[in-house]
């Protein structure tokens, strides 16, 4: 661990109120992010992710992949998906952020950013099937993008770039409060991935 890795040791809130957003900094060596990005790639079902808006079904060109302890469904932007049973390389990296994070997950929404054009727009992750302010753990490989937070009321942004082989760490209110979202940059050539894991409430 070098000085400027100290700094992030997840104990501080980079919110100033209304939730907890924790970031660790990269939390293995660059050799095994490297692994893992090229694992990833290779060995997750990659799908271009679908949405239905004003009506219309739309395919995204970012890919995802959702995996879980049982095949949950999980509705969001309006489809449904069901989730894949979790590959070795998803239950080493489950098993990772636990114990760093000190929480439980049982589901982890994959995607995967081909170049810069590519980003999610200003969204929370409050989906009625989440357990209601649990935890969120964002795992990055691949190319270093922003990564940035606002705040619904007050418009407040906070920021933050996103290493690979690094953690991030959303919970308490923060989705209730904040947006969040991964800005597209003409910056960029090489892809991303990211992993959050998650607790989809079993009713
Ligand atoms: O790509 C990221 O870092 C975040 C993705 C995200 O916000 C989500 O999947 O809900
Ligand atoms: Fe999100």
């Amino acid at each position: 661990m070098d000085l400027f890795n100290d700094l992030f040791d997840g104990n501080q809130n980079l919110l100033p109120k209304d939730g907890i957003v924790n970031y660790f900094g990269q939390i293995m060596s660059d050799q095994e992010a490297n692994d893992y990005y090229s694992i990833l790639l290779q060995e997750i079902e990659w799908k271009n992710d679908q949405a239905v808006i004003f009506g219309k079904l739309i395919e995204t060109k970012r890919k995802i992949a959702w995996y879980g302890d049982i095949p949950f469904s999980y509705t969001y932007s309006n489809v449904t998906k069901t989730a894949l049973v979790w590959t070795e390389t998803l239950l080493k990296l489950k098993k990772i952020v636990e114990e760093k994070t000190g929480e439980t997950y049982n589901s982890c929404l994959l995607n995967l950013y081909h170049d810069g054009s590519e980003g999610m727009a200003w969204h929370s992750d409050g989906e009625k099937q989440l357990k209601r302010h649990g935890a969120i753990g964002s795992l990055s490989f691949g190319a270093e993008r922003k990564f940035a937070f606002k705040h619904k009321e007050t418009k407040e942004v906070v920021s933050l770039n996103l290493a690979s082989g690094s953690l991030l760490v959303m919970k308490g209110e923060t989705q209730d409060y904040w947006l969040h979202r991964l800005p597209p940059t003409k910056k960029i050539f090489s892809p991303r991935i990211n992993l959050t894991f998650r607790t989809i409430d079993e009713e």
